[in-house]
């Protein structure tokens, strides 16, 4: 297994691959065509934010199974060409927290006190000269606050303890949440109309993109402050360059640009602007920082690579640990369910029914809703690279949607997973258990009762129940020295319908299997399924 770094990581990062016997390459400052070449090698690809993950890239990684971004913001990556592709990716969601909320602090007082401004006066042009850069103090201040996640937090508790009072705007937070650590949430528009320090703590978003712009400046008190250390582009650097020029916006602290590798030429750094305090993308740039990401992403890495979840994926989240590990023990069940749904019903379908029973009805089944439909949809298109990432995308264009119920009401097991399709032909099902002693057995197909093993090869027949069909069945296998491991029948009466699943140790050829299509009583073709 291959990864490769197209940006710069930290050598405790680099030694987790070496550990786990992985080959890592450090190829930074790679333009796209380059990655495009080198990338189809890998099995992982791990980034900060100089690399620009493109579609071009994505599809070229004919290999790739994972990309982790060694930071938070994934806004660098094209998540849904990932997740077409089966890709999952991994962030590290809080590795690099404090080392963005102390950098916005420094950045907010280093606005307030015009510390850059003051030290290029002396330091590099050599003037004493105090009188340009009379600052202001954060006590006393208003702090408005956009996105009061993880980041925006830390630096609201930060500054309460300066002694500012906390605004928020958040839509996705309590207020209970803001009003247990002191900070009042309000709406966008009286957020900008009340704050003299202004701090976005978003991720960059369409919904984002361009939020704080020329109208949202006039809206907001004059001389207001700001800081963007969250994304380049949230805020229109034309209209922030204009309020700042026209006094209106009195100091503003910018670490991120739109487009960082054109950064000098964004029209706040191509006109003189003093009251302008600007980094580049120094935010998460602290040693500690840098270990915390990239070891967790690499950790991830390796994970996913040696078959284990990933702690903090992105574009799969149904398939978070904490989902996961209530149902682990359903997930071969679900798996092999949704398989032989895939492999038994040869008519289309649009609508995949699952019914959860029991015992697992007590926790939220989503991760194994989306195993069944992996198992269905790799059994249609097995060429399909169908995983658990993309299985919900390939559903939806396929126009197959899946519903779901749960009671906790069973009748005869302690857990029962009951798949349901209707195609033009009828409804078929299957039902299955997990006993504690004996393991995953399916107890239910359409409607008739049995106890078989979902192992190896299933040779499926739909007959009617009269002597000599098994007696049939044996001579032929016999015949084709097809071994049978064992044998199921449910039937809804004597002489009536019925349902035979046999279990068989090796595979047998089409002109047997044609051979038992036509046994008298047969109703429908054999059918085999592969677990
Ligand atoms: N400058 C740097 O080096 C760094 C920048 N970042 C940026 O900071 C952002 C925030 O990071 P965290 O706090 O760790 O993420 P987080 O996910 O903990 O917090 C983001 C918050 O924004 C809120 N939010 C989302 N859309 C919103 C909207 N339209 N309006 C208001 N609030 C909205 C969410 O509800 C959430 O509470 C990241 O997305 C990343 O882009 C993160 C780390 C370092
Ligand atoms: O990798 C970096 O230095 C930038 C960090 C960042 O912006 C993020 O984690 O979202």
């Amino acid at each position: 297994m291959k990864v490769l770094a197209s940006d710069k990581l930290s050598k405790d990062g680099i030694a987790v691959f070496e550990k786990a016997g992985l080959q890592i390459d450090l190829k930074t400052g790679l333009p796209e065509d380059e990655l495009v070449k080198i990338i189809p090698e890998y099995d992982a690809l791990i980034v900060r934010s100089e690399t620009k993950v493109t579609p071009k890239i994505i599809k070229a990684g004919k290999k790739l199974k994972i990309i982790g971004r060694a930071g938070v913001g994934v806004d660098n990556i094209d998540l849904p060409s990932a997740t077409e592709q089966g890709i999952i990716v991994v962030n590290s969601p809080e590795g690099n927290t404090i080392a963005a909320a102390e950098h916005t602090l420094a950045m907010m007082l280093s606005m307030a006190r015009k510390i850059p401004q003051a030290y290029d006066t002396l330091v590099k042009n050599h003037k004493w000269d105090r009188s340009p850069f009379q600052g202001v103090e954060l006590y006393g201040k208003t702090l408005g606050v956009v996105g009061l996640g993880k980041i925006g937090s830390h630096v609201a508790k930060c500054c309460l303890a300066l002694g500012m009072k906390v605004i928020a705007y958040d839509p996705f937070v309590t207020k209970e949440y803001a009003e247990s650590r002191g900070i009042e949430i309000k709406k966008l528009d009286e957020v900008l109309q009340e704050a003299d320090f202004l701090t976005l703590h978003i991720p960059k978003t369409n919904e984002t993109k361009g939020l704080i712009n020329r109208e949202k400046f006039a809206a907001m008190k004059k001389g207001v402050r700001i800081v963007n250390c969250a994304r380049g582009g949230i805020i229109v650097e034309a209209d922030l360059a204009e309020a700042l020029a026209s006094g209106q916006v009195a100091g503003a602290a910018i670490d991120v640009f739109e487009d960082e590798k054109k950064a000098v030429e964004s029209p706040l750094l191509a006109q003189e602007l003093p009251t302008l305090v600007a980094v580049p993308h120094l935010g998460a740039s602290t040693a500690e920082a840098q270990i915390n990401v990239a070891v967790d992403v690499a950790q991830q890495i390796v994970t996913v690579l040696q078959g284990g979840s990933a702690s903090a994926p992105v574009n799969i989240p149904t398939m978070k640990p904490a989902l996961l590990e209530p149902v682990k023990p359903y997930l071969n069940l679900a798996e092999k369910m949704g398989r032989f749904i895939g492999q038994v019903v040869k008519d289309t379908f649009s609508e995949v029914e699952i019914n959860y029973k029991g015992e697992i009805a007590a926790v939220d089944p989503s991760p194994l809703s989306t195993i069944i439909l992996k198992g269905i949809l790799e059994s249609i298109n097995p060429e399909g690279n169908v995983n658990f990432v993309n299985a919900p995308l390939i559903a939806k264009e396929k126009n197959i949607t899946v519903k779901s119920a749960r009671t906790e009401k069973v009748r005869d097991y302690a857990n029962e997973i009951e798949i349901i399709v209707n195609t033009k032909k009828g409804k078929a099902s299957i039902c299955g258990s997990l006993f504690a002693s004996v393991g995953e057995r399916i107890i239910n197909v359409d409607g008739f009762t049995l106890s078989a093993i979902p192992e190896g090869i299933l040779l499926v027949l739909s007959h009617q129940d009269k002597p000599g069909v098994v007696g049939q069945l044996g001579g032929i296998l016999g015949e084709a020295k097809v071994n049978i491991a064992g044998l199921q029948v449910g039937r809804e009466k004597i002489g009536g319908k019925a349902i035979m699943l046999i279990n068989i140790d090796n595979e047998i050829d089409t002109a047997a299997l044609d051979k038992i299509s036509k046994i008298d009583g047969l109703l429908d073709k054999a059918r085999i399924v592969k677990f």
